[in-house]
């Protein structure tokens, strides 16, 4: 089992938060490749173990449970793979695409991807701004745009009837004409108490 600056990602930590053992083995492995990477590469900022599982599954195992069935998914500014890369694990029937343009985390990201053999997950090297007429039926992004900023992006990859998500911590939930808000939930990072909100647009 990988362990750098501290971490260990055992076994029964992640078994406790994955609930069921194909998950559990992908999400493991993920976790293991990220604490190996980290030492050579900043891929995250999390300094224990408690902080990298909730930095890494607490949004996606929230959102797990507000997806439709085999949506067509867009993660922008995916980084280490928080949170659209831990969705396609948790979700499998979901059609995954990760967006990142930094070439050492898309390097990242696929050889995780095929350590757990998950070739369906697409890979885009890039910034959202390349995406123009691509859409999707849940668009979703955290810590790369500001809130505001990220609806009026998202808002250009949904198609008709598709979702943007937006995940706040302490924020106010944007506004932006033409979208209207649609679904909206608390929950918590478990290892550090933090508050979380997921809010769901969809076009007005
Ligand atoms: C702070 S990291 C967040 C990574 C991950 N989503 C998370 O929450 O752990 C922001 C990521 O967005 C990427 N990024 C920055 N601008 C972007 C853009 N215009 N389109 C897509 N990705 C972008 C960066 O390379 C970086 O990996």
């Amino acid at each position: 089992m990988a362990s750098h600056f501290g971490l260990s990602v055992t076994s029964a930590t992640a078994a406790d938060t994955t609930k069921g053992s194909s998950v559990d083995k992908g999400l493991r492995t993920w976790l293991d490749l990220l604490v190996t990477w980290n030492a050579k590469h900043d891929l995250t900022a999390a300094r224990s173990e408690g902080e990298l599982l909730d930095l890494m599954l607490a949004d996606a195992f929230a959102l797990s449970e507000h997806l439709p069935q085999r949506a067509r998914l867009v993660d922008i500014g995916s980084g280490a793979g928080a949170p659209g890369l831990a969705l396609a694990l948790i979700r499998p029937d979901l059609a995954v695409t990760l967006v990142e343009p930094l070439a050492k985390r898309i390097s990242f990201l696929r050889t995780v991807i095929g350590a757990i053999g998950r070739l369906d997950v697409k890979l885009h090297h890039g910034k959202a701004g390349e995406l123009a007429g691509t859409t999707w039926d849940v668009a979703l992004s955290r810590a790369t745009f500001a809130p505001p900023e990220w609806l009026a992006v998202g808002r250009t990859l949904i198609e008709p009837g598709g979702s943007v998500w937006v995940l706040l911590a302490r924020e106010e939930a944007p506004a932006l004409e033409g979208m209207t808000l649609a679904e909206d939930f608390a929950y918590e990072w478990p290892n550090q108490q933090r508050a979380r909100r997921a809010v769901r647009y969809v076009a007005a």
